[in-house]
């Protein structure tokens, strides 16, 4: 009787493999786990090997008969599966539900290149380009791809990074008319807060606190990330900004701090781009680890937020539970007089994977949306920073969320890469802190000054206009920028670039 071969391979080290004869009848394929098990120690001298995965991640149990079409298995050691997604999430996204959505944005090609590429990956299902798309190091920016498994490479290291919007006060609003007076007050933010950490995290449902919490919990962090005072310069939506009590002053906080970078690591081990199939065990690991980092980033934003309200205000003495988001007692503090006003408007994260059901033809399916700088458009207004010099936007996302993978741009996106713009016509650094709106960039990073110009991210408007033309959104605030914080001290420079 002809035998059939099963190609076992090392999980870890995807160029060893053997070929495992079974006899081709029913009994050979039951209770197959120990004995590839067995074979896999020996042959690949691993004492330690513990699990067989089926393509696309399936464990096969010691009960479980092998499937008839199952011609490879990959042996563990306990690991994450690292082999190729099952054969029916083989093909990528059908041409017509790959969209770019920027007739007016200035769109590189080798942006649209990255995103087709992302396209044709095994079990994506609908890549969406947003206006202020741009070249990422492998993978494009600012877009949403909803696929039937998990790319934790899409999402990248900078998981749970977003933008948050608070109420800041009427006394800050004196303070614009000096933006150099209000900037001179953002001072020891990038200290490491000396409250209590692990209180702070435990607000967000996060139990544990290390080192890492210590040294970086409320600290604004480098690279593209900023704090900033800004004050309302239109009103486009009045209902919608009266709903919001959005007629004072604002901070615009965007950031997380580098925690995702260990969770990319553990998931690209093996592999730099692993797929995790929706039936994978691993899937719910993935997602647990991300939305930790998710929850983090947000309460990183509201402490950086409150530290900042103790700097404009002078107040050091909040009660240690105070949290901005949660209105009843922030409502009680402001009451009994103990708390100047800052609460929080939105906060969104645009680097994330969350669930969705899109529409593919005919058919919803549930797909795990990757959002790669880009902004979730189902949970109420979105902010849309342009720039330190330019306008910032709050949006109102408007209708079904199918054409957008229920995603916006998450800013205006970068129109220069950072390198380039060293090397055009140098200025001056000191008449880089004051903008052309009469704002103030504190940022003794001189780098940091060249590299995030305003010249360096694309027109606002244009990527507004985009989205709105598309009926994706409509305007509701144009905020003018005030006082943008990067760093203070020359020399910080945290390692935590996306
Ligand atoms: N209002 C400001 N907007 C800014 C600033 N620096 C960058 N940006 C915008 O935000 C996004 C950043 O998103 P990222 O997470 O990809 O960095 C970017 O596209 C710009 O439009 C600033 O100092 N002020
Ligand atoms: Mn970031």
């Amino acid at each position: 009787m002809p035998s059939r071969a099963l190609t076992v391979t090392l999980n870890y080290d995807q160029s060893r493999k053997f070929v495992l004869l079974l006899a081709a009848t029913p009994d050979a394929r039951k209770n197959l786990n120990e004995r590839i098990l067995r074979e896999g120690k020996n042959k690949f001298r691993a004492k330690a090997l513990t699990s067989v995965f089926l393509q696309g991640g399936l464990l096969l149990d010691d009960q479980d008969e092998l499937p008839e079409d199952a011609t490879q298995v990959w042996v563990s050691k306990g690991e994450p599966y690292a082999g190729p997604p099952k054969p029916t999430d083989n093909e990528g996204c059908r041409p017509e539900d790959v969209r770019i959505i920027g007739s007016k944005s200035f769109i590189d090609d080798k942006a649209v290149k990255q995103l087709t590429k992302v396209a044709n990956l095994p079990g994506v299902r609908v890549a969406v380009g947003m206006p202020d798309l741009h070249p990422g190091s492998r993978f494009p920016i600012g877009c949403a791809i909803a696929s039937e498994g998990i790319y934790p490479a899409l999402i990248g290291s900078d998981i749970g990074c977003g933008i948050a919007l608070y109420r800041l006060s009427s006394s800050a609003s004196r303070a614009k008319s000096n933006p150099k007076r209000l900037a001179s007050l953002l001072r020891g933010l990038d200290d490491p807060w000396s409250g209590p950490v692990s209180e702070w995290l435990a607000h967000y449902d996060i139990a544990q606190s290390s080192e890492f919490d210590k040294a970086n919990l409320g600290t604004v962090g480098s690279g593209n990330h900023f704090a900033e005072i800004c004050a309302p310069d239109k009103i486009l939506d009045a209902s919608v900004a009266a709903s919001l009590n959005i007629d004072e002053d604002a901070l615009y906080l965007l950031g997380s701090r580098g925690l995702g970078a260990s969770i990319l690591e553990r998931e690209t081990i093996h592999d730099s781009n692993p797929y995790i199939p929706p039936d994978s065990p691993h899937l719910s690991e993935y997602l647990a680890d991300h939305d930790y980092a998710v929850r983090w980033a947000v309460a990183n934003r509201d402490l950086v937020a409150r530290r900042i309200k103790e700097c404009i205000f002078a107040t050091s003495d909040l009660p240690n539970n105070y949290i901005l988001d949660e209105e009843e007692t922030l409502q009680q503090q402001q009451q009994s007089g103990m708390l100047p006003s800052l609460n929080k408007i939105i906060d969104v994260t645009h680097n994330s994977v969350t669930q969705h059901s899109l529409e593919l033809g005919t058919e919803s399916r549930e797909l795990w949306v990757h959002r790669k700088g880009a902004a979730p458009a189902d949970k109420g207004v979105v902010p849309c920073p342009g720039s330190r010099g330019d306008m910032s936007w709050l949006l109102q996302p408007t209708g079904d969320g199918q054409f957008n993978a229920h995603s916006l741009a998450h800013g205006a996106g970068r129109r220069h890469g950072r390198q380039a713009l060293h090397t055009w016509t140098k200025i001056h650094k000191s008449t880089l802190t004051t903008t052309s709106l009469d704002s103030e960039v504190v940022c003794m990073d001189p780098d940091l000054l060249i590299e995030e110009r305003p010249e360096a991210y694309k027109d606002v408007q244009c990527v507004v206009e985009d989205m709105e033309d598309k009926e994706m959104c409509r305007g509701v605030v144009v905020f003018r920028p005030v006082v943008t914080y990067k760093v203070r001290e020359a020399g910080v420079r945290r390692n935590d670039k996306s």
